[in-house]
């Protein structure tokens, strides 16, 4: 027996006049004219459906309805990744900002470039579920918060964040038609070269230099990106730009990913 699901603002009278799309999704919009209150009204239907297909029609029905998508930024440190996301940033491409208990550099600022927390207070917004997804890196945490990504997906613009490949994973998996991922390259003389022009902790340093040589820079690591970009020393910034728009707008040709 066919038994609506899910019904809004259906007067008792509202047999009468009125025309039905019905979406692949099993989700059916019907304009009527309802004789009583002399004037049309919206109807909208899920039709005799199992609980469990319900909720897989509705969260197909977000991805219809939902435009915005996510680039995500990944690779090691120092490759270029914030540098082109501060480039590529603008209000029609906002940055997702993450959090992290990592110090800030001395540039960076609470709310611009990530939320700055101590560990007490990451800690909790683990245990409050506000965050989707979470890595470890260099004995600091590093997070994206639930809201933000949602606020992006549901929101009309594409946005822009820089994660690591757990969290390119993470967000694939849950989110797979929002996500474009993006590695961006640089080979080991140039990421030594720029760290040790940033400054800072030589431990720290050697730490994220291994961490490229032994797996941000393996294949392994870019296997999930949609795109691969190399962003090596004696490159022109400019161009590598020119080639990460290119991207982000096949990207959008091709509709989600
Ligand atoms: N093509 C390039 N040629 C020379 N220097 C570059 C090039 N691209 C970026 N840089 C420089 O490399 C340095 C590191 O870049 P950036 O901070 O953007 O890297 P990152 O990937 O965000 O690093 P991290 O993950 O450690 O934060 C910056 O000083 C930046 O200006
Ligand atoms: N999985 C996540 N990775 C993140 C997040 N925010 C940043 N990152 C990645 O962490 C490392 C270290 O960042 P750094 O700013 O200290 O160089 C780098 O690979 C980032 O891409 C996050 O929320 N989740």
């Amino acid at each position: 027996m066919r038994r609506p699901i899910f019904r809004r603002s259906m007067p008792p009278s509202a047999s009468s006049r009125c025309r039905t799309s019905t979406w692949k999704t099993g989700f059916r919009i019907s304009k009527c004219f309802c004789p009583r209150k002399n004037k049309p009204f919206k109807s909208f239907v899920f039709d005799g459906q199992p609980a469990q297909i319900r909720f897989s029609a509705s969260i197909s029905l977000i991805g219809v309805l939902a435009l915005g998508r996510i680039i995500v930024l990944y690779g090691p440190s120092a490759s270029g990744k914030s540098e082109i996301q501060r480039q590529l940033t603008n209000p029609g491409f906002p940055r997702i900002i993450t959090a992290t208990t990592r110090p800030p550099r001395p540039h960076e600022k609470d709310g611009v470039h990530y939320l700055f927390l101590d560990k007490e207070s990451f800690q909790e917004k683990m245990a409050r579920g506000e965050l989707i997804e979470w890595t470890e890196y260099n004995g600091e945490w590093y997070g994206t918060l639930r809201s933000s990504i949602e606020e992006a997906i549901a929101g009309p613009a594409d946005a822009n964040i820089i994660l690591d490949l757990a969290g390119v994973l993470a967000l694939k998996e849950r989110y797979k038609e929002h996500i474009a991922a993006i590695y961006i390259g640089a080979n080991l003389p140039s990421l030594a070269r720029r760290l040790a022009e940033r400054g800072g902790d030589d431990a720290e340093t050697a730490s994220r230099l291994q961490k490229a040589r032994e797996q941000e820079l393996t294949e392994a690591y870019m296997q999930p990106a949609d795109a691969v970009i190399w962003n090596n020393d004696g490159v022109d910034f400019e161009d590598t730009l020119k080639r990460i728009r290119e991207v982000i707008a096949s990207f959008r040709g091709r509709g989600a990913q």
